[in-house]
């Protein structure tokens, strides 16, 4: 508690180095640091106001009593209390009135304090900035859903962790800039408490395929891509320029839609096509031993995908299974080196339950759709969540131009590749979000918002170099 006001004060003092800091403090240890907050500010020589709820925590009362001690007594909070101390323009408020332990609702007379600070934070003018503590008030620490009430916050201080509640949106957006202290909590804890892992870019980096001068195609994999319909021929296309550009030696259009063919000549030759009118004569390939080293199957392929995957399944080969193959029917049909890739709105047919029960906890959708379907689930969105048999992955990075048509066909492509290459599910599932979203950031600082699934695949090259670079960078120390 003393580290966590520690921090919290002095991320106010770097941030808002001048001017009145207001102190708000709830009943629970949340606001036992938010009073440690206030000690240290005052004892660093900042003009502070403390208004906080009276409370039975013995934590809170020992720092209530230890701010009489210097001199800095707390005032009871209240709602005409706080209009008061807020006309006088603080530079800044720090929100100390609830956190992990808030359960929803809000209760109305914290409803109205939470209202008195938006209102004022939010007035035209307004020249001051609001800090939380550990989650914004009103948020829910493993839900990213935005209640009726909650304090909208400039800058976070996360303690020991980031919540789910900061990482997902719409809840994050609540957060405003979020800052993770890790109050020294030893790894052996958050090993074993933390609900997943966030893997920086060295990991990721480490885990890539690595070439050789004289490698070939051969060496880099077999990748066949079943999808298209009519209307959706750009699907697959897609998707095989994703795996070409992560690295796939030969990549092999299937459709029974002729314009697969048309579309993949035309967007890179480098592409091969075959239309099949019965796509069930892929296993009599299969069974002559004509193997693919690995393969991704749904996108964009029309009704009977399911059961085309239920058979792509029994091969036992490294698959990827996306859109419209992501069907209740193949529940427990994954093996060790499938890759489900549901959207939210897949992953909600794919469990039975409504799609804003996957927004809310992606963690927990993630988890669930990967007990049921086994192999490793990709839950996409921003960011993606990936679960393993091992547990839950949130690669980082990517941006918000993402959200547009064929970013998850090309993901599928990229995938594949990785998987093709030798990378196990979990890794090519890691792998390929983070080269996916880091080729998202470098396309979006070239496009904008406007940014295109082709656009994104140009930049897998570069973005791959980006992660190999910056774990080089990483693992050299300055001399
Ligand atoms: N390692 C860490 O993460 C550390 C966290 N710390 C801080 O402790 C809080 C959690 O403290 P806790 O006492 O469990 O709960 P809160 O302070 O968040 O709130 C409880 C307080 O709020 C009241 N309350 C609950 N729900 C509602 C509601 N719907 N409406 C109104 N009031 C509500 C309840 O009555 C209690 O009085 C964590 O966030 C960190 O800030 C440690 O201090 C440092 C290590």
């Amino acid at each position: 508690m003393e580290e966590a006001g520690r921090a919290v004060a002095a991320a106010v003092h770097e941030g808002i180095p001048q001017g009145t800091v207001l102190i708000l403090a709830g009943s629970g240890a949340n606001g036992a640091d938010a009073l440690v907050a206030a000690r240290r500010l005052h004892a660093w020589g900042r003009a502070v106001r403390v208004l906080a709820q009276p409370s039975r925590h013995p934590l809170h009362r020992a720092n209530w009593a230890r701010l009489e001690a210097v001199g800095l007594p707390a005032e009871v909070l209240s709602p005409s209390r706080l209009e008061e101390a807020l006309r006088s323009s603080p530079a800044a408020a720090v929100d100390g009135l609830l956190g992990t332990g808030f359960r929803p609702p809000v209760r109305p007379e914290l409803g109205e304090l939470i209202d008195l600070l938006n209102a004022a934070r939010s007035r035209p003018g307004a020249n001051f900035r609001v800090i939380s503590i550990d989650l914004p008030s009103g948020i829910e620490a493993a839900r990213a859903t935005l209640p009726e009430t909650y304090v909208q916050a400039d800058l976070t201080v996360a303690l020991g962790g980031p919540k789910p509640a900061l990482i997902y949106g719409p809840a994050a957006h609540a957060a405003g800039r979020v800052q993770v202290v890790g109050l020294g909590i030893p790894e052996s804890w958050t090993e074993v408490h933390a609900l997943a892992v966030r893997p920086g870019d060295r990991e990721v980096a480490g885990l890539l395929p690595v070439r050789f001068p004289d490698a070939h195609k051969g060496d880099a994999g077999r990748v066949w891509i079943v999808g298209g319909h009519p209307g959706t021929v750009g699907a697959p296309v897609l998707a095989g320029l994703g795996a070409l550009r992560a690295g796939a030696g030969l990549v092999t259009l299937y459709s029974r839609e002729q314009g697969v063919a048309a579309l993949a000549v035309n967007q890179a030759p480098e592409l091969m096509a075959r239309i099949l009118p019965d796509l069930g004569e892929l296993a009599v390939d299969v069974a002559a031993g004509k193997r693919p080293d690995a393969l991704a199957l749904g996108m964009g392929l029309g009704p009977d995908a399911a059961r085309l995957a239920q058979a792509a399944l029994a091969w036992k080969l490294p698959t990827v299974i996306d859109a419209d193959a992501l069907q209740p029917e193949l529940r427990g049909a994954g093996h060790e080196q499938v890759v489900w890739t549901p959207h939210p709105g897949e992953a909600a047919r794919m469990l039975g339950v409504k799609t804003g029960e996957i927004v809310a906890d992606p963690l927990s959708a993630a988890r669930e759709l990967q007990r049921q379907y086994g192999g490793v689930v990709v839950l996409k969105g921003g960011p993606s969540t990936v679960a393993t048999p091992a547990g839950l992955l949130v690669p980082r990075g990517g941006h918000p131009g993402m959200a547009s048509a064929g970013m998850g066909d090309t993901l599928c492509g990229v995938i594949a590749a990785l998987l093709a290459q030798g990378l196990s599910a979990p890794h090519a599932a890691l792998c390929g979000v983070r080269l996916h979203s880091r080729a998202g950031e470098l396309a979006g600082a070239k496009h904008g918002y406007g940014l295109s699934a082709s656009d994104l695949s140009a930049e897998l090259g570069a973005a791959w170099q980006a992660l190999v670079n910056s774990a080089a960078q990483n693992c050299y120390p300055e001399p």
